[in-house]
């Protein structure tokens, strides 16, 4: 029979249990015991789960508290020095102290960087390496939950671990630079050692992630993977090397010819690859076809899906084995939680526990024939029609206006340099931040009552201008030059204009892990997009009311709602992206009209959607760029632009990020020293930057004299009258005892930065 196995289940809980034991324990309210106990109820019931579902092998090792890349570089030891001998501390201890910037005494320090995991909305904690580092086994973590599972009676497990290459691939080098291929030979030493240790355990199956390998890669690189498993050929466990997140185009060969037991591909993004790959598997190897969408929400089409596996079985037999095409880690968990959830449109979606069950189904459809075949996939055959067939999906209002598009509705009257004169007038370093002010306990109490009918709508109405208030007050007494309204409605970026939007539904506990213990509910995408009425246009009126100075309106940008929801699959994602981009261009219109004359669209994932293979860059940066032009481009010139990105690494797509034509662009580079800034300068890049003067992604408070460092740095790079002041990114994560002092610091770094370069000019003139 074909085997089923699954790369890994969402850990945080079905209520997100793990988010709130974790920030519990942060906190001081538990001990680390209670913390571990949530954490071990979490992965039984998970495995539980998965044993039920008829999976003939169960991940392990999919678990952590925090990060598994991160978990796993604690496994090599690999730990930067400045967090000092993290060896006594607990795993658990030694991750949170790496992952949010304490060292082994206690004392604040930089934080291992956080970035984004492929093309997803998750983040890991970024492997820091020094030169002749040696890799050593530094936890028990792994070696711990397999027994764990074992105990629980669980023999059919298969522990899944970062394969090396990516695991390197991913990492980055600490001052000094050098190849980090150097340490190839420590590394495959320590994974063979780790190998045995599962090996002792009596575990068969060990999967190694390596979705690197659907990047395109350097020749020593390459190189490097058939070095290091030939290296750990002869291992005493069998290891199947899963590949995912696209096809392997020209790494096809390579992976297919690793002397490793079994490859796994992602048969939804490179479904023309598997009968290739079957062609070129040796003999003795097991193909793994994952064919059941792990990065989306929607029911598979299953009689579909075995018009591919059937020739597969074929030629395979049971060496076909099938999965999800990656961790179920990007989906929510239970479909079964959502009794608000639209009926019709509940029928057309599958979470991880339903994937589980899809899977079984496939299987079972697999080893059937004829009226059997059908009988067992009537129930998923009758969902995919409707759902072809359903009017909901279709506004002929959307299609008509889409059609009508125009070359002069993405672009704006005049040019940058033409703009600049007729917009608002500030000083030179404008300062401002980026959005969002803390979500306190006290906001997210009072939409929970809201929601849940113990306030009403005048009365959360008025909390959140209370808020508003508060933080026009706040602004104002630091002395930032342009404002903003705080978001303090916003549950979330994303999903507030979700829910505001005909064509979307959203989910109550459809929780995905974004980092750490942070999570995301991406609204579903479901239908054409339009806007029934104004969405933020009240509360940034309300705000600008409150003040003389300039208020910001802030929208998140069409890109970045696309790349952040659960998006429709029956159409392409650039035409999805265009409908969102048209019904945010009626919202800034609005807002112009309103009288706001700073308006910040934010598309903090344009970045993160690049595809990971240059060769399609080209095309997703054309529609994704157009469409954000087409939402800013309806306003006069004298309304200034603002737009905002996170994650920054912009050296090869700088035409693009010109192309945008944003008078205004703030950056997260404060971890980076400014060197992004590079990329500005050598491009000659036309408008203004607000580089990002700390992180915001920490609870230390930035000093003056480290702003002021980095502005001067900043300043090397880009002239002075279009540089702007401000943090990383929002500040929803913070508290207002880390806000006020970081804000303070930054605002009076800026005043020295005026006065020292006021100076200057005198002494030169
Ligand atoms: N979509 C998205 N992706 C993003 C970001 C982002 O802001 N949005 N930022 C970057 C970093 N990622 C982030 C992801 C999540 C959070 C974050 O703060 N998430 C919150 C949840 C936000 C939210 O939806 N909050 C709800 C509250 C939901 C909730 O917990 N409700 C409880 C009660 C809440 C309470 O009493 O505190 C309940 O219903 O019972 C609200 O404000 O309404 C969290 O995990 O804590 C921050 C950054 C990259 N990707
Ligand atoms: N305006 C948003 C905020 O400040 C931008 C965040 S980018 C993840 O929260
Ligand atoms: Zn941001």
């Amino acid at each position: 029979m074909t085997l089923l196995h699954n790369s890994g289940f969402p850990r945080i809980g079905h209520k997100r249990e793990l988010k709130f034991a974790l920030e519990r324990y942060w906190r001081g309210e538990d001990s680390l015991e209670k913390l571990e106990s949530t954490a071990a109820d979490l992965r039984a019931r998970h495995w539980q789960l998965q044993q039920d579902a008829g999976l003939d092998l169960i991940p392990v090792n999919d678990f952590s508290l925090y990060d598994q890349i991160l978990d796993h570089s604690l496994l090599l030891s690999a730990v930067p020095s400045r967090f000092g001998d993290l060896s006594r501390l607990t795993h658990a201890d030694a991750a949170f102290c790496i992952a949010r910037g304490k060292n082994a005494q206690g004392q604040p320090v930089a934080a291992g960087e956080m970035t984004k995991w492929f093309d997803t909305n998750y983040h890991f904690i970024v492997p820091e390496l020094r030169r002749g580092q040696q890799f050593l086994i530094g936890s028990n973590k792994l070696f711990e939950e397999v027994a764990e599972a074992r105990a629980l009676g669980h023999t059919n497990i298969k522990p899944v671990l970062p394969g090396p290459l990516t695991w390197l691939w991913l990492s980055k080098t600490g001052e000094a630079e050098f190849d980090r291929l150097e340490l190839l030979d420590s590394l495959v030493e320590a994974y063979g050692e780790i190998l045995l240790r599962l090996a002792g355990l009596g575990v068969e199956w060990v999967q190694l992630d390596e979705p690197a390998l659907a990047l395109d890669l350097p020749a020593a690189w390459k190189q490097a993977y058939e070095s290091a498993y030939s290296r750990l050929q002869g291992t005493p466990v069998k290891l199947l090397l899963a590949t995912y997140f696209g096809p392997l185009k020209d790494n096809l060969h390579l992976a297919a010819r690793l002397p490793v037991d079994g490859l796994h591909l992602d048969a939804v993004r490179a479904p023309g690859e598997l009968l290739n790959l079957a062609d070129h598997l040796p003999a003795y190897k097991v193909l793994s076809a994952g064919i059941i969408d792990g990065r989306n929400i929607w029911r598979s089409d299953l009689a579909q899906a075995l018009t591919v596996l059937d020739p597969l079985k074929q030629r395979l037999g049971k060496r076909l084995w099938l999965a999800p095409s990656c961790s179920l880690l990007h989906v929510p968990v239970d479909l079964l939680s959502e009794a608000e959830l639209d009926k019709e449109l509940k029928d057309w979606m599958a979470f991880a526990v339903q994937k589980l069950d899809e899977l079984a189904l496939l299987k079972q459809g697999l080893h059937a024939t004829g009226e059997q075949r059908s009988l067992l996939l009537a129930d998923n055959t009758r969902a995919a029609q409707t759902r072809r067939q359903s009017t909901r999906i279709h506004n002929p209002g959307v299609q008509e206006r889409l059609q009508s598009l125009t070359a002069d509705m993405a672009q704006r009257h005049s040019d940058y340099r033409k703009r600049r004169p007729q917009q608002i007038s500030l000083p030179l370093f404008p300062t401002t931040t980026i959005g969002s002010f803390p979500q306190t306990a006290e906001i997210r109490q009072a939409r929970r009552k809201f929601r849940q009918g113990q306030m009403d709508a005048a009365g959360y109405r008025e909390k959140m201008r209370e808020e508003i208030r508060k933080v026009v007050k706040i602004q104002e007494r630091l002395g930032l030059d342009v404002l903003v309204h705080g978001e303090a409605e916003r549950n979330d970026m994303v999903e507030y204009f979700g829910e505001q939007l005909e064509g979307f539904a959203f989910t109550r506990f459809g929780w995905v892990q974004s980092y750490g213990s942070r999570c995301v509910k991406p609204p579903i995408l479901f239908g054409d997009v339009s806007r029934p009425a104004p969405m933020t246009v009240e509360w940034s009126s309300y705000a600008q009311s409150l003040t003389e100075r300039p208020m910001k309106g802030m929208l998140t940008g069409p890109v970045t709602i696309l790349n952040w929801s659960f998006v429709r699959n029956d159409q392409p994602r650039a035409s999805t992206c265009r409908q969102l981009a048209l019904a945010l261009r009626d919202e800034v219109r609005d807002l112009e009209r309103a009288g706001i004359r700073v308006i910040q669209i934010d598309e903090a994932a344009l970045r993160e959607g690049l595809p990971l293979r240059r060769s399609d860059w080209q095309e997703y940066l054309d529609w994704a760029v157009e469409s954000f032009r087409i939402s800013a481009a309806a306003v006069q010139d004298s309304t200034q632009i603002h737009t905002h990105m996170c994650y920054s690494e912009f050296n090869d797509i700088m035409p693009f990020i010109a192309a945008m034509d944003a008078d205004v662009i703030t950056i997260e580079t404060s971890r980076s020293h400014m060197e992004l800034l590079d990329a500005f300068r050598d491009f000659d890049y036309p408008a203004e930057i607000g580089p990002g003067v700390y992180d915001i992604h920490s609870a230390n408070i930035p000093r003056q004299e480290d702003i002021l460092a980095l502005l001067k740095k900043a300043l090397e790079r880009i002239p002075a009258e279009h540089l702007w002041i401000n943090p990383d990114c929002g500040l929803k994560t913070r508290t207002w005892e880390e806000v006020q002092p970081a804000l303070e610091n930054m605002l009076a770094a800026a005043r020295q930065l005026r006065q020292q370069h006021q100076k200057q000019n005198r002494a030169r003139a």
